[in-house]
């Protein structure tokens, strides 16, 4: 399976990128792994809506670029849908026997995800309804990735 998470922004801290690059190289036994990072826009400290709006519509031009129509699309949604480790390990093994070879997980920016992306996804999932950085996000996000093809494989990592 390939999976490809695509994120707006640069993760700057090196301990975020040091965990990154530890679960990338733990998920190359398991799955194709693609990091795409797209350019955020500069975020003004009082935006107004309109402003808002503009910075999504831009950012989501630059993550359309990069999705293709046969994956299944998964955004990441403080309001999306919550599941237990499990659960999120059983929909991925379930795209795969469906016949879904490219999973394309998409984290948003600091003012989140524009309607053009939102209206693309086959899946709105939220790690819980607090808000994360997206750059942590990132480190969450493949952790529990991981964590679903070891409970896909029956390996004692998820106890
Ligand atoms: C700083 S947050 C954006 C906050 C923005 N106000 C919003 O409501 O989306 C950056 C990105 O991280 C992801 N994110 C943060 N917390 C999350 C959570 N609890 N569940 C799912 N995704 C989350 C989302 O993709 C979000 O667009």
């Amino acid at each position: 399976m390939k999976i490809t998470v695509i994120a707006v922004g640069k993760v700057k801290e090196t301990y975020l990128n040091d965990a990154i690059r530890e679960y990338q190289k733990r998920l190359g036994a398991y799955c194709r792994l693609e990091i795409v990072e797209v350019a955020d826009e500069k975020t003004l400290e009082h935006a107004s809506e309109a402003q808002e709006r503009m910075i999504l519509s831009r950012e989501a031009k630059r993550i359309l670029k990069h999705i293709k129509e046969d994956a299944c699309i998964i955004t990441l949604e403080i309001g999306g849908k919550q599941l237990s480790s499990e659960e999120l390990a059983a929909k991925i093994e379930g795209l795969g026997v469906q016949g879904t070879g490219h999973l394309i997980f998409i984290i948003g920016g600091s003012v989140g995800l524009g309607k053009e992306v939102l209206d693309k996804s086959d899946f709105a999932l939220s790690f819980s309804r607090m808000t994360f950085p997206h750059q942590l996000m990132r480190v969450i996000l493949l952790e529990q990735i991981y964590r679903s093809f070891r409970i896909i494989q029956g390996a004692p990592y998820h106890k």
